[in-house]
């Protein structure tokens, strides 16, 4: 588990990180969203250990990011924002490297995932291309099968077949229980994996949502209703329907009450097509990822 507390840490220059609070449960895909500089790197550094908050605490399964560090490392696995390998070595060395330091006793998750990953992990680091070194990173971070894992852009130069097989990966470690934060600036990197999104800008978080009850308040909500009549849709607007938008025979209706009860109200009309729309939950989070910024 991920427990982030009242986080702050200010840089001379006044960036930095504001009362940041978060918590991503065993299980849990947590999406942490935000534009660039908004503090996300930040904050995954507070978590790896390698920052002294200023104030607040960054908690790992328990255990204090800072004071507990050593503690923390054997059960994480990290994809930096940035990778930097060391040129000279190839990718079997560098993934050997790794597994000394970690005291990893077996290959079979490493050797599954270079298959499924389908890395040549005999060329040299200098010579792979950015979506290789992307592919070494993901086998790296998760070839010691960590409890929790900490991803900054992981599929950033990544094929749509590899973000495919990747989102299938994340998945898994999912359904067997792991802690996963993933970093991204764009929504569609956390799409298909997060279980909840949180918003951070100028560092501090503006929006943390469960993305299924979002899914779900969604479909529930809105129909679009085209009539025969364009009169009728006056009619409608007399109702005590919400109607959030009208054109010609055309109008929107938002409820939160049951949808047999508009099926009563509009029978009374000819309807020539009723539709409930697919909100694309990346318009609603892009709202307060432009918007937002006088709120602050
Ligand atoms: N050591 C530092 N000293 C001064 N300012 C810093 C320092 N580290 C980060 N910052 C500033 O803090 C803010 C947050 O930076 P951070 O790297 O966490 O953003 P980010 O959300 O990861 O961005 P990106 O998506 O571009 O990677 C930025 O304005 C950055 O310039």
């Amino acid at each position: 588990m991920i427990e982030v507390n009242n986080l702050t840490k200010e840089f001379s220059n006044k960036k930095g990180l504001f009362d940041v609070d978060f918590k991503v449960e065993k299980g849990q895909i947590f999406g942490y969203l935000g534009p660039n500089g908004a503090g996300k790197s930040t904050t995954i550094r507070h978590l790896l250990g390698y920052v002294k908050p200023q104030k607040g605490q960054a908690k790992i399964n328990g255990f204090d990011c800072w004071s507990e560090s050593e503690k923390i490392h054997g059960q994480l696995g990290y994809i930096p924002g940035e990778i930097a390998f060391v040129e000279g070595m190839s990718a079997v060395d560098f993934l050997n490297l790794m597994s000394g330091m970690r005291g990893t006793k077996s290959n079979e998750k490493r050797n599954e995932l270079i298959a499924r990953f389908d890395l040549d992990i005999k060329t040299p680091v200098r010579k792979m291309s950015k979506g290789m070194k992307q592919k070494l990173a993901i086998i790296s971070a998760f070839m010691h099968d960590p409890e929790v894992i900490i991803l900054d852009e992981p599929s950033s130069g990544l094929d749509p077949l590899m973000q495919r097989e990747f989102v299938d990966l994340l998945h898994e470690e999912k359904k067997k229980g792991k802690t996963i934060l993933i970093s991204s600036h764009i929504f569609s990197e956390l799409e298909d994996t997060a279980d909840i999104i949180a918003i951070i800008r100028h560092g501090k978080l503006i929006k943390t949502q469960d993305v299924h009850t979002l899914r779900e308040e969604m479909a529930k909500n809105i129909y679009e209703v085209e009539f025969q009549n364009q009169e009728d849709v006056h009619s409608l607007m007399n109702s005590d329907l919400a109607i959030s938008n009208h054109e010609g025979n055309k109008a929107t209706i938002s409820v939160d009450r049951d949808v047999n009860e508009i099926f009563k109200y509009l029978s009374r009309y000819k309807i020539k097509k009723f539709d409930v729309p697919k909100q694309r939950l990346e318009d609603i989070f892009m709202k307060y990822y432009n918007d937002k910024e006088e709120h602050l």
